[in-house]
Protein backbone atom coordinates (compact mmCIF):
# COMPACT_ATOMS: atom_id res chain seq x y z
CA UNK A 1 0.00 0.00 0.00
CA UNK A 2 1.37 3.27 -0.85
CA UNK A 3 2.17 6.32 1.96
CA UNK A 4 -0.28 8.16 3.12
CA UNK A 5 -0.11 11.91 2.01
CA UNK A 6 -2.85 13.99 4.00
CA UNK A 7 -4.49 12.68 7.25
CA UNK A 8 -6.98 14.82 8.53
CA UNK A 9 -7.39 13.36 12.61
CA UNK A 10 -10.84 14.04 14.19
CA UNK A 11 -11.02 17.73 12.75
CA UNK A 12 -14.10 19.76 14.31
CA UNK A 13 -14.59 23.16 12.54
CA UNK A 14 -17.02 26.44 13.48
CA UNK A 15 -18.60 29.19 11.72
CA UNK A 16 -18.98 31.21 15.02
CA UNK A 17 -21.16 29.08 17.56
CA UNK A 18 -22.24 26.81 14.55
CA UNK A 19 -20.39 23.33 15.26
CA UNK A 20 -20.51 22.50 11.44
CA UNK A 21 -17.18 19.88 11.11
CA UNK A 22 -17.92 17.05 14.07
CA UNK A 23 -14.73 14.84 14.03
CA UNK A 24 -14.09 14.74 10.13
CA UNK A 25 -11.54 12.30 9.82
CA UNK A 26 -10.01 11.00 6.07
CA UNK A 27 -6.98 9.93 4.05
CA UNK A 28 -5.79 9.88 0.98
CA UNK A 29 -2.25 8.29 0.14
CA UNK A 30 0.43 8.82 -2.80
CA UNK A 31 -1.49 8.29 -6.31
CA UNK A 32 -5.32 8.10 -4.93
CA UNK A 33 -8.32 9.60 -6.40
CA UNK A 34 -10.22 9.99 -3.09
CA UNK A 35 -13.83 11.55 -3.56
CA UNK A 36 -15.76 13.40 -0.87
CA UNK A 37 -19.70 12.91 -1.10
CA UNK A 38 -23.21 13.73 0.68
CA UNK A 39 -25.36 15.60 0.63
CA UNK A 40 -25.86 19.75 0.19
CA UNK A 41 -24.78 21.19 4.14
CA UNK A 42 -22.88 17.81 4.71
CA UNK A 43 -19.56 19.64 5.25
CA UNK A 44 -17.68 18.85 2.08
CA UNK A 45 -16.77 22.44 1.14
CA UNK A 46 -15.66 23.18 4.86
CA UNK A 47 -13.25 20.16 4.97
CA UNK A 48 -11.67 21.23 1.97
CA UNK A 49 -11.67 24.63 3.39
CA UNK A 50 -10.17 22.80 7.40
CA UNK A 51 -7.69 21.40 5.12
CA UNK A 52 -6.48 24.31 3.07
CA UNK A 53 -6.47 26.76 6.26
CA UNK A 54 -9.36 28.72 5.19
CA UNK A 55 -11.53 27.31 7.94
CA UNK A 56 -9.01 26.60 11.16
CA UNK A 57 -9.80 23.28 12.70
CA UNK A 58 -10.63 24.23 16.30
CA UNK A 59 -9.70 20.82 17.68
CA UNK A 60 -8.14 18.04 15.54
CA UNK A 61 -5.27 17.59 12.76
CA UNK A 62 -4.12 17.81 9.34
CA UNK A 63 -1.47 16.36 8.33
CA UNK A 64 0.65 16.78 5.03
CA UNK A 65 3.75 14.88 3.25
CA UNK A 66 5.00 14.08 7.33
CA UNK A 67 4.23 17.90 7.92
CA UNK A 68 1.50 18.91 10.82
CA UNK A 69 -0.48 22.32 9.00
CA UNK A 70 -3.16 22.50 11.47
CA UNK A 71 -3.54 26.77 12.31
CA UNK A 72 -1.24 27.30 9.28
CA UNK A 73 -2.50 29.98 6.91
CA UNK A 74 -3.73 29.44 3.82
CA UNK A 75 -0.62 30.61 1.79
CA UNK A 76 1.26 28.60 3.73
CA UNK A 77 -0.29 25.58 3.20
CA UNK A 78 -0.06 26.34 -0.97
CA UNK A 79 3.26 26.77 -0.91
CA UNK A 80 3.62 23.52 0.72
CA UNK A 81 1.94 21.64 -2.61
CA UNK A 82 -1.70 21.74 -1.05
CA UNK A 83 -3.64 22.83 -3.77
CA UNK A 84 -7.06 24.08 -3.65
CA UNK A 85 -9.87 24.22 -7.10
CA UNK A 86 -12.65 26.22 -5.30
CA UNK A 87 -16.10 26.15 -6.40
CA UNK A 88 -16.15 29.77 -7.38
CA UNK A 89 -12.80 28.94 -9.44
CA UNK A 90 -11.10 31.90 -8.84
CA UNK A 91 -10.18 32.96 -12.22
CA UNK A 92 -8.97 36.81 -12.67
CA UNK A 93 -11.34 38.01 -15.53
CA UNK A 94 -9.36 41.25 -16.51
CA UNK A 95 -6.17 39.32 -16.81
CA UNK A 96 -6.00 36.86 -20.28
CA UNK A 97 -5.76 33.36 -19.89
CA UNK A 98 -1.83 33.07 -20.23
CA UNK A 99 -1.51 35.68 -17.80
CA UNK A 100 -3.72 33.90 -15.05
CA UNK A 101 -1.41 30.47 -15.89
CA UNK A 102 1.96 32.74 -15.68
CA UNK A 103 1.24 34.35 -12.30
CA UNK A 104 0.42 31.29 -10.85
CA UNK A 105 3.44 29.29 -12.34
CA UNK A 106 6.44 28.18 -10.83
CA UNK A 107 9.74 27.30 -12.15
CA UNK A 108 9.80 23.84 -10.01
CA UNK A 109 6.25 22.93 -10.93
CA UNK A 110 6.54 19.58 -13.27
CA UNK A 111 3.87 21.34 -15.43
CA UNK A 112 4.44 23.94 -17.87
CA UNK A 113 2.26 26.24 -19.22
CA UNK A 114 3.18 24.54 -22.70
CA UNK A 115 2.23 20.93 -20.53
CA UNK A 116 -1.10 22.21 -19.74
CA UNK A 117 -1.98 23.24 -22.90
CA UNK A 118 -1.56 20.00 -24.24
CA UNK A 119 -3.54 18.77 -21.61
CA UNK A 120 -6.99 21.75 -22.13
CA UNK A 121 -6.12 22.86 -26.28
CA UNK A 122 -9.51 24.96 -25.92
CA UNK A 123 -7.07 27.37 -23.39
CA UNK A 124 -4.25 27.46 -26.02
CA UNK A 125 -6.82 28.25 -28.23
CA UNK A 126 -8.23 30.72 -25.94
CA UNK A 127 -4.89 32.16 -24.50
CA UNK A 128 -5.37 35.89 -25.91
CA UNK A 129 -8.72 35.86 -24.08
CA UNK A 130 -9.75 37.54 -20.61
CA UNK A 131 -10.70 34.99 -18.11
CA UNK A 132 -13.68 36.73 -17.70
CA UNK A 133 -14.18 36.03 -21.75
CA UNK A 134 -14.26 31.90 -20.85
CA UNK A 135 -17.42 29.75 -20.44
CA UNK A 136 -17.83 28.20 -17.39
CA UNK A 137 -16.22 24.76 -18.27
CA UNK A 138 -13.48 26.78 -19.86
CA UNK A 139 -12.75 28.58 -16.73
CA UNK A 140 -12.90 25.53 -14.75
CA UNK A 141 -10.41 24.04 -16.94
CA UNK A 142 -8.00 27.32 -16.45
CA UNK A 143 -8.78 26.95 -12.70
CA UNK A 144 -7.25 23.38 -12.71
CA UNK A 145 -4.32 24.31 -15.53
CA UNK A 146 -3.57 26.66 -12.69
CA UNK A 147 -3.14 24.90 -9.89
CA UNK A 148 -0.91 22.51 -12.04
CA UNK A 149 1.67 25.16 -12.56
CA UNK A 150 1.60 26.01 -9.45
CA UNK A 151 3.40 22.40 -8.33
CA UNK A 152 1.00 20.64 -6.58
CA UNK A 153 1.62 17.38 -4.72
CA UNK A 154 -2.03 17.15 -3.92
CA UNK A 155 -5.26 18.28 -5.71
CA UNK A 156 -8.27 19.37 -4.24
CA UNK A 157 -11.43 20.39 -6.64
CA UNK A 158 -14.81 20.97 -4.99
CA UNK A 159 -17.42 20.16 -7.90
CA UNK A 160 -15.13 20.79 -11.03
CA UNK A 161 -18.35 19.93 -13.07
CA UNK A 162 -21.53 21.64 -11.42
CA UNK A 163 -23.88 23.06 -13.59
CA UNK A 164 -21.81 22.29 -16.83
CA UNK A 165 -22.98 21.19 -19.78
CA UNK A 166 -22.91 17.66 -20.47
CA UNK A 167 -20.42 17.64 -23.42
CA UNK A 168 -18.51 19.48 -21.53
CA UNK A 169 -18.44 17.36 -18.42
CA UNK A 170 -17.07 14.52 -20.53
CA UNK A 171 -14.38 16.96 -21.85
CA UNK A 172 -13.29 17.64 -18.11
CA UNK A 173 -13.62 13.84 -16.90
CA UNK A 174 -11.12 12.64 -19.98
CA UNK A 175 -8.71 15.67 -19.24
CA UNK A 176 -8.75 14.62 -15.18
CA UNK A 177 -7.72 11.47 -15.96
CA UNK A 178 -4.74 12.70 -18.19
CA UNK A 179 -3.94 13.95 -14.96
CA UNK A 180 -4.60 11.00 -12.63
CA UNK A 181 -2.21 9.02 -15.00
CA UNK A 182 0.14 11.43 -14.02
CA UNK A 183 0.16 10.18 -10.52
CA UNK A 184 -1.01 13.08 -8.61
CA UNK A 185 -3.43 12.43 -6.16
CA UNK A 186 -7.01 14.41 -6.08
CA UNK A 187 -9.63 14.64 -3.50
CA UNK A 188 -12.28 15.45 -5.41
CA UNK A 189 -16.04 17.06 -3.95
CA UNK A 190 -18.79 15.05 -6.49
CA UNK A 191 -22.15 15.14 -6.62
CA UNK A 192 -22.32 13.56 -9.55
CA UNK A 193 -21.82 9.95 -9.19
CA UNK A 194 -20.72 9.01 -13.07
CA UNK A 195 -18.02 11.26 -12.64
CA UNK A 196 -16.93 9.91 -9.51
CA UNK A 197 -17.62 6.28 -10.71
CA UNK A 198 -15.09 6.89 -13.42
CA UNK A 199 -12.57 8.95 -11.09
CA UNK A 200 -12.17 7.51 -8.09
CA UNK A 201 -10.38 4.37 -5.90
CA UNK A 202 -11.92 5.67 -2.87
CA UNK A 203 -15.05 7.20 -1.66
CA UNK A 204 -16.13 9.06 1.91
CA UNK A 205 -19.48 9.95 2.89
CA UNK A 206 -19.63 13.33 5.01
CA UNK A 207 -23.11 13.80 6.73
CA UNK A 208 -24.04 16.62 9.20
CA UNK A 209 -20.30 17.17 9.49
CA UNK A 210 -18.92 13.38 10.31
CA UNK A 211 -17.63 10.49 7.80
CA UNK A 212 -20.34 8.14 7.67
CA UNK A 213 -18.84 6.22 5.29
CA UNK A 214 -15.60 5.00 3.46
CA UNK A 215 -15.08 2.19 1.02
CA UNK A 216 -13.10 0.93 -2.23
CA UNK A 217 -14.27 1.85 -5.26
CA UNK A 218 -16.27 -1.61 -5.64
CA UNK A 219 -17.56 -1.69 -2.34
CA UNK A 220 -19.07 1.33 -3.08
CA UNK A 221 -20.34 0.46 -6.75
CA UNK A 222 -21.82 -2.48 -5.73
CA UNK A 223 -23.73 -0.93 -2.13
CA UNK A 224 -26.92 0.08 -3.62
CA UNK A 225 -28.16 0.75 0.90
CA UNK A 226 -25.31 3.10 1.32
CA UNK A 227 -25.55 5.32 -2.08
CA UNK A 228 -29.80 4.79 -1.32
CA UNK A 229 -29.61 6.35 2.42
CA UNK A 230 -26.65 9.18 2.78
CA UNK A 231 -26.89 10.50 -1.01
CA UNK A 232 -30.86 9.96 -1.65
CA UNK A 233 -29.93 8.48 -5.09
CA UNK A 234 -30.81 5.54 -7.17
CA UNK A 235 -28.38 4.79 -8.87
CA UNK A 236 -28.96 2.16 -11.79
N1 LIG B 1 -19.46 30.94 5.95
C1 LIG B 1 -20.38 30.23 6.60
N2 LIG B 1 -20.97 30.70 7.73
C2 LIG B 1 -21.89 30.00 8.40
N3 LIG B 1 -22.29 28.75 8.05
C3 LIG B 1 -21.76 28.22 6.95
C4 LIG B 1 -20.76 28.93 6.16
N4 LIG B 1 -20.40 28.14 5.13
C5 LIG B 1 -21.11 27.00 5.24
N5 LIG B 1 -21.93 27.04 6.35
C6 LIG B 1 -22.83 25.97 6.81
O1 LIG B 1 -22.01 24.85 7.08
C7 LIG B 1 -22.68 23.64 6.68
C8 LIG B 1 -21.77 22.86 5.77
O2 LIG B 1 -21.56 23.59 4.57
P1 LIG B 1 -20.59 23.12 3.41
O3 LIG B 1 -20.57 24.18 2.38
O4 LIG B 1 -19.33 22.66 3.97
O5 LIG B 1 -21.39 21.86 2.87
P2 LIG B 1 -21.23 21.07 1.53
O6 LIG B 1 -21.33 19.63 1.88
O7 LIG B 1 -20.02 21.50 0.80
O8 LIG B 1 -22.53 21.47 0.76
P3 LIG B 1 -22.74 22.16 -0.66
O9 LIG B 1 -22.71 21.08 -1.64
O10 LIG B 1 -24.10 22.76 -0.49
O11 LIG B 1 -21.67 23.20 -0.83
C9 LIG B 1 -24.00 24.05 6.07
O12 LIG B 1 -25.00 23.91 7.05
C10 LIG B 1 -23.79 25.51 5.72
O13 LIG B 1 -25.00 26.21 5.80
Amino acid sequence: MSATLLEVENVHGYYGKSHILQGVTLEVREGEVVTLLGRNGAGKTSTVKSISGLLAPRTGRVRFAGTEISGWQPHQIAQLGLALVPENRGIFGLLSVEENLRIAARKRSPWSIKDVYTIFPRLEERRRNGGGQLSGGEQQMLAIARALVNAPKLLMLDEPVEGLAPVIVEEIVAQLKQIRATGIPILLIEQNLAVCTELADRHYILELGRVVYNGTHDEFAADEITKDRYLGVNAH
